[in-house]
């Protein structure tokens, strides 16, 4: 398969704080590449890079083999930057007019249209839509000029179960027909639904790269709580990855297989009372594979937001 883009041993510093470090990634043409990460993993760093907007602090970027910084080779790539901002006063249609024209080649505006739901809105003002639409147009853009990669940064954020639905199955389309896209996401539930290869990010670090079944197994825990005066036994049964005292006097386990785990409980003889099973959130699944990468705390990572440029 050909790299579209890559970064080899990328670092980005922010002052004091290391945003990217030592980042080594291929993107392959053809792929929904996810990339998922907490708050301030240094997705939008990443995405930021690729589009030639900012610099590594030591490393290389690589897109279509040339600079990001070029023009030439910007002209190939779509992007949806978490935030945008449309000419309240212009028509949907227009909008689409007006970004396509920046392109050699572009998608038709109907085409364009029926492919992200936006045909009925073509004659509205963007200033009219609902926060999905306005989504769903940003993202569209994105796709107008044909592009060979396409780069959204938290695509469905904000969105309506609905809207995000909606906005999968548009997504999903455009791979069949041929593009390539980089996603990032705070959710699994999305990663889960566009993509076939998963780069999980934790303070500046990539710290899984593999292909969906393979991170979906890392990441797809559950939790079990418990009362007993033996958490240490517990603990070191087979399956549990990682076990914390809740405060209330319950310990928290994690493990992958729980059915495994409570067998074992049982067959082990240790008393235990009050047992509850439920799903880890994707942050607690985090914390268990960034264990061993640790680089700043997130609370480092939230308190830095506030000195962004
Ligand atoms: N312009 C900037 N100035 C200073 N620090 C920055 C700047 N941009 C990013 N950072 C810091 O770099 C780190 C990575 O941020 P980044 O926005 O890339 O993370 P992210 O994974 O995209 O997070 P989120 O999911 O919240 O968008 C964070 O600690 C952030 O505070």
């Amino acid at each position: 398969m050909t790299a579209l883009a890559s970064l080899t041993n990328v670092s980005r510093r922010f002052g004091d704080q290391l945003a990217l470090d030592d980042v080594t990634l291929d993107i392959e043409s053809g792929s929904i590449l996810g990339l998922l990460g907490p708050n301030g993993a240094g997705k939008t760093t990443l995405i930021s890079l690729l589009e030639g907007l900012r610099s590594p602090s030591s490393g290389t970027v690589r897109l279509f083999g040339g600079s990001p910084g070029d023009h030439r080779n910007r002209v190939g790539l779509g992007s949806t930057p978490q935030e945008t901002a449309l000419p309240e006063t212009l028509r949907v249609g227009e909008v689409i007019d007006f970004v396509g024209r920046h392109f050699p080649e572009r998608m038709a505006t109907a085409e364009l249209a029926g492919e992200f739901g936006l045909t009925e809105l073509l004659r509205r003002q963007t200033g009219s839509l609902s926060g999905g639409q306005k989504r769903r147009l940003s993202v569209a853009l994105a796709f107008v000029g044909k592009p060979r990669l396409v780069l959204l940064d938290e695509p469905t954020t904000g969105l309506d179960v609905d809207a995000r639905r909606t906005l999968w199955d548009a997504l999903r389309r455009q791979h069949e027909a041929g593009a390539t896209v980089v996603v990032t996401s705070h959710y699994l539930e999305e990663i889960e639904a566009l993509a076939q290869r998963v780069v999980v990010m934790a303070h500046g670090r990539v710290i899984a790269d593999d292909a969906l079944p393979a991170v979906l197994a890392r990441v797809a825990l559950r939790r079990v709580r418990l009362v007993s005066s033996e958490v240490e036994r517990i603990a070191s049964l087979d399956g549990v990855v990682r076990h914390e005292a809740s405060g209330d006097g319950t310990t928290t386990f994690y493990a992958q297989d729980s059915d495994r785990l409570i067998v074992e409980l049982v067959r082990s003889g240790i008393p235990f009372s009050d047992l509850a099973v439920r799903g880890a959130t994707l942050e607690e699944a985090f914390l268990t594979l960034t264990e061993d990468a640790p680089a700043g705390s997130p609370e480092d990572a939230s308190e830095a937001e506030g000195a962004r440029s």
